[in-house]
């Protein structure tokens, strides 16, 4: 059983996260992290936060050498801002005159429209929204990308499964449809993606993002957008149609729709199918290259029954423009019962690139359980040789090609 979860406040010491189920020996460095890291902050249209604020990451448990022990991991990324939050976000009871001298201790009463703040503050009987926007901010997202990194490493090393994303469209602006479509080196596509300022494949559309989130922020506004991700090379039978929660499309949708700000998550063509006629909605199966049997289009995205086929996973997020409006919505002050405009500090205009390596690390980390649940394994080793031994079986029927989901040597 693979379990995880992270704990700690945007503005607090640190975020902490545990990952507990993976096998030994999967081979993982703090720098591997911090790639997956970086690569969170960038993105067009990102507040001024992300440039002065640095991510700290440390591996505190589960490591020895760059291979994992077979103990639960646990990272820390520690935040360099601290020092500046140090009695705000203290742990600890601060002397009232001292939080008395600084303006950033007064309470927040002015919930902002779209965020947790006035719901959090009527659930937890609290006259302050920074306890609630505090841990929903999604700062908390560094510690979620940094296990995912962990996850991504695993699926490489068991399975040879690689994870990438990319921006389809921000507001208005979209990529062509199927940009990635052929795809044959997910890695190499996905280092011209990040490169990409919004992580968009098609350079004019990514241009073309870019000058929309100039004209969004000059009008005093935000933006959302939509993100997919990209899975190559899982193998058939990941989840199961026996179980409602057992189901890997169900799963994909509940990590997607668990990011902050993510709103609607589609599997396949989702949204598009339930407009089409069954003769054009489904995928016909054939016989590829190798006589292994294959499925002829990827309309369904890789998962029927709620299991994956061994076709190319494929699932998309769409996010809500972010909430902090620079144009500052109207709200009620709590402690007065007036009519007031929202809290509004510094903000991102857009961050659905962000959004994007997030999405990336939720589908790795729901296809890292579901691996663990079908091949188990204490060793990195054994898992390989049960997936191996499951791959060999279905190859030797034709039922799957040997190439396509052959393991790492
Ligand atoms: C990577 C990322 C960065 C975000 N940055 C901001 C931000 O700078 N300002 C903001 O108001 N919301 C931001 N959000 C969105 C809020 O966290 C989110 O709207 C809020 O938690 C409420 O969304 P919900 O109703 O979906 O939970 C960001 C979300 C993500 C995923
Ligand atoms: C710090 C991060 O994102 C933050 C997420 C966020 C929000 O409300 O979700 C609001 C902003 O923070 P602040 O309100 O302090 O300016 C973002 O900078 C991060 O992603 O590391």
């Amino acid at each position: 059983m693979l379990r995880w979860m992270t704990a700690g406040e945007s503005h607090g010491p640190a975020l902490v996260a545990m990952i507990e189920g993976l096998p030994s020996g999967v081979a993982i460095t703090t720098a591997e992290i911090g790639r997956d890291l970086a690569r969170r902050r960038l993105g067009y249209g990102r507040g001024a936060r992300m440039k002065f604020e640095q991510d700290e990451v440390e591996l505190t448990g589960g490591v020895r050498h760059g291979l994992t022990m077979g103990s639960p991991v646990a990272v820390r990324v520690g935040n360099t801002e601290w020092p500046k939050w140090e009695t705000v976000m203290s742990a600890d009871p601060v002397d009232p005159q001292l939080l008395a001298e600084q303006a950033r201790n007064a309470p927040l009463t002015r919930p902002r429209p779209g965020h947790a703040d006035l719901v959090g503050m009527q659930k937890y009987e609290l006259d302050d929204a920074r306890p609630v926007l505090e841990r929903a901010s999604a700062r908390e997202t560094a510690a979620r990308v940094a296990l995912g990194a962990v996850a991504k490493a695993f699926l490489k090393q068991t399975l040879d499964i690689d994870v990438i994303s990319h921006v389809v469209s921000i507001g208005e602006v979209s990529a062509p449809a199927d940009s990635l479509g052929a795809v044959t080196d997910p890695l190499a596509a996905l280092e011209t993606i990040d490169q990409s300022p919004v992580r968009c494949f098609d350079p004019a559309a990514s241009q073309a993002m870019v000058a929309h989130i100039d004209d969004i922020k000059r009008a005093g506004d935000t933006v959302g957008g939509v993100v997919e991700v990209l899975a190559f090379r899982v193998p058939p039978g990941l989840g199961s149609h026996i179980q409602w929660d057992r189901r890997l499309d169900s799963r994909l949708a509940a990590a997607l729709m668990g990011i902050q700000a993510i709103k609607a998550v589609e599997v396949g063509d989702g949204f598009e199918l339930a407009r089409i006629r069954g003769s054009q909605a489904h995928d016909e199966i054939g016989r590829g290259p190798d006589g292994e049997i294959r499925r002829r289009t990827g309309h369904a995205g890789g998962t029927e029954g709620g299991m994956s086929t061994g076709e190319l996973l494929r699932v998309r997020a769409a996010m809500k423009p972010i909430s902090t409006v620079p144009r500052a919505l109207e709200t009620i002050d709590v402690a007065t019962g007036e009519a007031a405009v929202a809290i509004n500090q510094r903000s991102d205009v857009s961050a659905v690139p962000a959004a994007g390596v997030v999405a990336e690390a939720m589908v790795a980390l729901v296809l890292a359980e579901a691996v663990l649940e079908k091949f188990g394994g204490d060793a990195l080793g054994e898992t390989r040789r049960n997936a191996e031994a499951y791959l060999a079986r279905l190859a030797e029927r034709s039922l799957a090609s040997g190439d396509v989901f052959a393991a790492r040597p």
